[in-house]
């Protein structure tokens, strides 16, 4: 049986502060009508792709803050997105705020989800590493909350069936993390999706702002290669309320070549297609896990 399909990486420009949902919404299934005509069967937006990258501010009033996250989903503002979806019997991977209420406590995560082609939610992650600061931060030029806005995502880094084969997800920061892929390509995931919302200024090392593309790439390629899977990275880009995105939108081979590349900084698709037998060109070569991990030489990486 072939394991082939086209995918597409559809990467969202700015969205501003006041960009209502049902605009974002629009731009989305503008992309993935276009990506279905070119033959896509899933289509990976970015992180929180429904709003602007709020973190950036502190925001002190509950209700404003709370504007920024979704309760349900889908929900009335986000169904149009997959009845879209559903009707053509496109997949998609949409990244989100999301508002839980567990065990009789508000909790605010960084998530996002799988959806099949029939319209279903497949799969469900909530961002475990989350960068930067839970406190306001006079001397940076843009805030960056996370710290402050999510808790630490509570599903593990799950791994689940779809589109024939094993599929994993994570949410920007993660990437860099190489612990990420270790662990999804542990429980034999064959396409990791990722968005990412990253700042071209670092103010922690502005003399790193000029290697931000490089380690974007640097990081989800070397995912790809040590794991011997599919990458899928799409990107929020362009300079959103006054704050410089970086692009870079890709898809990346099990080979760690990046395959499908966006040009720009606006609503754009890369496209490729997806071959998931190609993992077994790693996966039973050098990074044949059973045959050439050294767990036991590893233990430290595991201590807290
Ligand atoms: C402040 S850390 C750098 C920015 C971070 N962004 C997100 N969204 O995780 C990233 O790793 O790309």
């Amino acid at each position: 049986m072939t394991r082939k399909f086209i995918a597409a990486a559809a990467q969202l420009g700015p969205i501003a502060r006041d960009e209502p949902r049902a605009s974002a919404v629009a731009r989305m299934q503008k992309l993935l009508i276009d990506a279905h005509r070119r033959g896509a069967e899933l289509v990976v937006f970015p992180e929180l792709a429904l709003t602007t990258f709020f973190p950036r501010w502190l925001i002190e009033d509950e209700a404003e803050l709370d504007a920024f996250y979704e309760t349900e989903m889908p929900n009335a503002e986000v169904q149009p997105l997959f009845d879209t979806a559903r009707d053509l019997g496109v997949g998609f991977y949409l990244g989100y705020a999301e508002i839980a209420y567990e065990h009789g406590q508000k909790r605010r995560f960084n998530t996002s989800i799988t959806v099949d082609k029939t319209g279903q939610i497949i799969g469900k992650y909530r961002k475990i590493h989350l960068p930067g600061h839970p406190e306001y931060e006079d001397w940076r030029p843009f805030q960056h909350l996370e710290k402050r806005y999510f808790e630490h995502g509570n599903l593990g880094f799950g791994v689940f069936d779809g589109f024939g084969g094993k599929l994993g997800m994570c949410l920007c920061n993660d990437r860099r993390w190489p612990e990420t892929f270790r662990v999804l390509g542990l429980r034999g995931a064959e396409l990791v999706m990722l968005g990412y919302n990253t700042p071209v200024h670092y103010p922690l090392a502005p003399e790193h702002d000029h290697l931000q593309d490089f380690h974007n790439h640097l990081s989800m390629q070397a995912g790809a290669y040590a794991n011997g899977c599919w990458v899928i990275g799409t990107a929020k880009a362009g300079r959103e309320e006054g704050c410089d995105l970086i692009g870079g939108t890709c898809i990346i081979a099990p080979t760690g070549e990046i395959i499908a590349k966006t040009q720009g900084f606006g609503d754009e698709l890369a496209m490729a297609e997806i071959d998931l037998d190609r993992c077994r060109e790693l996966r039973e070569n050098v990074f044949n896990f059973a045959l050439h991990r050294e767990p036991d030489d590893y233990r430290d990486i595991c201590a807290g």
